[in-house]
């Protein structure tokens, strides 16, 4: 497979090397820290793109490959406010999307068994929920869109909740969660890759539930798997949508 690189920073670095271990080619990569400028690209040289690039450069990054007819998977984070109108555009146009907030393996079995965990624990008011989040210093976006999914889990398990709230620390900002509110807790620091912890407190006991990336790998090997996955379908996906244990 050919792969166009959208975003050739940390990630787009990576993705390359587990691209080329797989077998696969980078036809082109973009960004301005990268060997090209894509006004001297030809875009229909990829059978596909994989954009890790940045929150306010994601968008215009798909409607290009949607002119392009390239299909494309999208792991940049920061975006998702306008989620629904670039699956209707995918949609109408008869294009091929894939989109993540996280593409390690591990995330994407959290994701699955937070949702039981919400449904499980929601009926037991006593328990105060939350989510915490944290990554490197150099973290565009808050929260996490691993976060947000995570939220999103759960709220789909409560009824007296119907939206989160992002507290990020040092911002100044003072954020009380209301009633009908989960909070997200943002924390930066240093160099972390993504740490993301679910808290269900109560007075007499605290649950836990966390996942650490030790390092980026499993988001970069995961992006590949995606897109190998995705050349030769058409339609607006989730990357949930490749693991079976959703079924
Ligand atoms: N879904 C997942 O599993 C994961 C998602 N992410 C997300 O991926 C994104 C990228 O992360 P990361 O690689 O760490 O970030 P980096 O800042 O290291 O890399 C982003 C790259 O995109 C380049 N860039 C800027 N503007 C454009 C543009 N218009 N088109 C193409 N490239 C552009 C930047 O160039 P320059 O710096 O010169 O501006 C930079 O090289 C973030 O949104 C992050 O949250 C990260 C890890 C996992
Ligand atoms: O910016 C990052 O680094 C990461 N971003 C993704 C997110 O926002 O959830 C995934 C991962 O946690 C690393």
């Amino acid at each position: 497979m050919k792969i166009g690189l959208l975003g050739y920073g940390k990630m787009g670095q990576l993705i390359e090397r587990y691209a080329i271990k797989r077998g696969h080619e980078v036809a082109w990569a973009i960004g301005s820290s990268s060997r090209e400028d894509i006004t001297s690209v030809d875009l229909k040289n990829a059978d596909i793109a994989i954009d890790f690039s940045k929150p306010d450069a994601a968008l215009d990054n798909i409607s290009l490959c949607f002119e392009h007819d390239l299909p494309i998977v999208v792991g940049t984070t920061g975006w998702y406010d306008h989620l629904e109108e670039v699956k209707a555009t995918c949609v109408d146009a008869n294009q091929s999307m894939l989109y993540g907030s996280n593409f390690s393996i591990g995330v994407n079995v959290f994701f699955h068994v937070n949702k039981l965990l919400a449904k499980a624990i929601s009926p037991y008011k006593q328990y105060d929920t939350q989510v915490e989040e944290i990554h490197h210093i150099h973290k565009l976006d808050a929260p996490s869109g691993t976060a947000i999914t995570i939220a999103e889990g759960i709220l789909d398990a409560y009824t007296d909740k119907d939206n989160w709230v992002n507290r990020l620390e040092g911002s100044g900002e003072e954020i009380i969660p209301a009633k009908n509110e989960l909070l997200i807790e943002s924390l930066r620091l240093e160099e972390v890759p993504g740490t993301h912890t679910v808290l269900y407190s109560s007075e007499v006991d605290q649950i836990e539930f966390k996942h650490t990336a030790h390092s980026r790998d499993g988001f970069a090997l995961g992006a590949v798997v995606a897109a190998e996955w995705l050349v030769g379908r058409k339609g607006f996906y989730q990357v949930t949508e490749m693991f079976d244990f959703n079924k």
